[in-house]
């Protein structure tokens, strides 16, 4: 399997506060990477640095290598342009715009570029989340909360990403609808999206996933085989919870 993206000795920092440091990252075709950490531990970061759009460019340094090439220096267009796609914490959705809206913006890159059947991939779109499509006419901000998380994963698709960075995708949903969007992960993989995955529910990120990193104080304190860290005592004791099932 080919090293799709990996990150150098990546650091990122506010001010002078260094947020995270010296990341080596890998995520290889087709797999599902997780990175799971408490609240603060620097994942939202992470995938900010990898796209380029931390809030002061330029703060973070190392290497993000993308298909062999240094993507670094460039700017988060450009990025995007490669393949790589984040989905952010605050999903950023227009809410006075209706779904169909929201998702034909997310191919606006491609319809620029003049790209031939562009719009083919809203009924995919369609095909993977029928909700949205019911919903095609509705005011984005109108919709409930998982209905929001699949029009940001949508609206990302529409982009034909090859690196799909998903930043917290089960934030605030009900045990039932994260199930929901952990199936949707699964079904991108076998679609051949490659998944960098963000999450606080690291049991369901674990199963989910390929491969894992735990992100301590902005630094990386183990990672491995996700069904290794699954039933890693470290991991059991900080993340998992004695006994505990998340969903
Ligand atoms: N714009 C910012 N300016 C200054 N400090 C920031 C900024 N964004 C994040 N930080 C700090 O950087 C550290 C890492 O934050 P980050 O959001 O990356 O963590 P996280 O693991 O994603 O947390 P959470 O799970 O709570 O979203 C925290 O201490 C946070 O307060």
């Amino acid at each position: 399997m080919s090293i799709l993206l990996e990150t150098k000795n990546l650091c990122a920092q506010y001010g002078k506060v260094l947020a995270v440091q010296n990341i080596n990252l890998k995520v290889k075709s087709g797999q599902v990477v997780t990175v799971i950490g408490a609240n603060g531990a620097g994942k939202s970061t992470l995938l900010n640095a990898i796209m380029g759009s931390l809030p002061v460019p330029g703060s973070a340094n190392g290497e993000v290598v993308y298909q062999e090439h240094d993507i670094s220096r460039l700017i988060v267009e450009d990025r995007v342009a490669n393949g790589l796609c984040l989905v952010p914490e605050k999903r950023e959705l227009f809410s006075s715009m209706p779904v169909e809206d929201n998702l034909l913006l997310g191919g606006f890159r491609r319809y620029r570029a003049r790209e031939k059947n562009w719009r083919d991939t809203l009924d995919e779109v369609y095909e993977l989340f029928p909700r949205l499509k019911e919903r095609r006419m509705q005011n984005a901000g109108t919709l409930s909360g998982g209905e929001r998380q699949m029009l940001a994963v949508g609206r990302a698709l529409m982009g034909k990403p090859k690196v799909l960075m998903l930043d917290e995708p089960s934030l605030g949903l009900a045990p039932l609808v994260v199930r929901e969007v952990f199936h949707t992960i699964m079904r991108l993989r076998e679609n051949g999206v490659s998944i960098l995955l963000v999450e606080q529910n690291a049991r369901a990120a674990l199963q989910v996933a390929d491969y894992g990193y735990v992100l301590e104080m902005g630094e990386v304190r183990l990672e491995g085989n996700a069904s290794e860290l699954l039933h890693d005592p470290r991991v059991i004791e900080s993340y998992l919870g004695f006994g505990k099932q998340d969903n």
